[in-house]
């Protein structure tokens, strides 16, 4: 698991039509929350199609810190929960690597343990803002014993004997803020409250729900959700059927429709409707996906998408569409360097506390391959070149960030020019097939 000091730099070419029918690996955010719930319900939590990628795997590692046992079966995953209220402190400090996901959560999850416990990670995840799971935190009467400057990892947390309910207003748009209060929650005597003015994806509410959580969700005329959960409730082991990855998904999709003659399918996709947004912006851009099989699986609408190459044209993509797709705009940005015209994205605040500043990391990527665009504050505006004559010859700075990798080696597969990234080791964070699945459609990256 841990990363070799020398970079593993990568080189995508242009390629001819990509062809063929692939599954991208599991969700990474329902597998995060599979290994969690299921290491905190009693008894016992079969997952399939769970995501085996380094981010996921070590929030597996914290959880067995903690007292839950977890081993792969064949293609399956058993755990055996602690049972709420019964996590054990862990010997050692939790290591969650270059995920924020995994480290928030779990911070939530064991802040309100009267135990203390240590978080580390990567030198990308050392420098992601914390204090958004920290205040709210320190609100429910968790101490903060030590952390770097500015609430930044590693840090130690110290329970309280008893930890007091709150209402909370999620300040920035962030699943991963509201997830850590609701799950800070689960082990406080009362009802904690969460409110969340803008919706982000609601895995977190739907699977507590399905673990036997007492969980409540309001939405009031003005699309404010109010969300209740009730403390020290019993949580059950779950069978989970992991669906494919909207945001993994993404790379082959962008792919596929730049470049020329290319027709794949992409079976088991989530469709969850807070992840959608990069689908709907394409499909607004006149890209040729289609939505087959549409059926639902284990509480969660799944489809396959076959996608065909398509000549886009550049729009404009609202703000508010930013948490339906928040993890897809490197790669949007990719597309609209192909489409016809300027394509502006807006809203974008939350990039820069990504694994990196990924406006700035996009924006550079762009420039480095020839690419006219302008980097605002919190947007980013693309000028297209159909065809990609003349884009690409560059080098792209990864930033210990997967998705900037994954995005610029797409670019590489329709640009006139090579596109080289410095970095393709952190791809394995979420999407370790991906090279392989790539080259299998018939990708030149080397
Ligand atoms: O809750 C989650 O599973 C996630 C929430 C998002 O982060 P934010 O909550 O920081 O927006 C997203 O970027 C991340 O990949 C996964
Ligand atoms: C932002 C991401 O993940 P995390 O916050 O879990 O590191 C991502 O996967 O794009």
């Amino acid at each position: 698991m841990s990363h070799s000091a020398l970079p593993q730099p990568a080189t995508a070419h242009r390629s001819e039509a990509l062809t063929g029918r692939v599954r991208v690996p599991g969700d990474k955010s329902i597998s995060h929350r599979s290994f969690m719930f299921g290491g905190l319900a009693s008894g016992e939590t079969r997952i399939t199609g769970l995501l085996e990628g380094e981010d996921v795997m070590r929030t597996g590692e914290a959880m067995k810190a903690m007292g839950a046992r977890i081993e792969r079966n064949g293609a399956e995953w058993v755990i055996q929960g602690t049972g709420n209220g019964c996590l054990l402190q862990p010997e050692a400090p939790l290591d969650f690597g270059n995920a924020g996901t995994g480290s928030r959560l779990t911070m939530g999850l064991v802040g309100t343990y009267d135990m203390e416990t240590t978080f580390i990670g990567d030198a990308s995840l050392s420098k992601r803002p914390m204090a958004r799971v920290l205040d709210p935190l320190r609100e429910m009467g968790v101490q903060v014993v030590s952390a770097a400057p500015g609430d930044r990892m590693p840090l130690t947390l110290r329970g309280p004997k008893h930890a007091a309910p709150i209402t909370y207003r999620v300040p920035m748009p962030s699943a991963q803020v509201k997830s850590a209060v609701l799950l800070a929650g689960l082990n406080t005597a009362g009802i904690t409250t969460v409110l969340e003015p803008v919706m982000t994806r609601d895995h977190t509410e739907k699977m507590l729900r399905g673990f036997g959580a007492a969980i409540e969700v309001e939405t009031d005329a003005a699309g404010l959700r109010t969300i209740r959960i009730e403390g020290e409730g019993k949580l059950t082991g779950q069978v989970i059927a992991v669906p494919g990855d909207p945001s993994s998904a993404a790379f082959p999709l962008v792919a596929a429709l730049l470049v020329p003659g290319s027709d794949i399918t992409i079976d088991n996709v989530l469709m969850n409707p807070t992840r959608t947004g990069l689908i709907l912006t394409l499909q607004e851009m006149g890209a040729d996906i289609t939505l087959l099989n549409p059926r639902n699986a284990g509480g969660e609408d799944v489809v396959d998408l076959r996608v065909r190459a398509s000549d886009l044209r550049g729009v404009t993509v609202p703000p508010e569409r930013a948490p339906s797709m928040i993890d897809e705009y490197p790669v949007l940005a990719v597309a609209a360097s192909f489409a016809e015209g300027i394509t502006v994205m807006e809203g974008l605040d939350e990039l820069r506390v990504k694994e990196s500043d990924r406006l700035a990391a996009v924006a550079a990527g762009l420039k480095a391959n020839n690419v006219d665009c302008t980097e605002g504050e919190a947007s980013l505006s693309v000028t297209g070149c159909p065809g990609g004559m003349g884009l690409g010859g560059g080098t792209v700075e990864t930033h210990l960030d997967h998705r900037i990798a994954m995005a610029f080696l797409v670019m590489g597969l329709a640009a006139s020019k090579p596109v080289t990234v410095d970095d393709r080791a952190m791809i394995a964070t979420s999407f370790p097939e991906f090279m392989d699945l790539m080259t299998g459609l018939g990708a030149v990256i080397e």
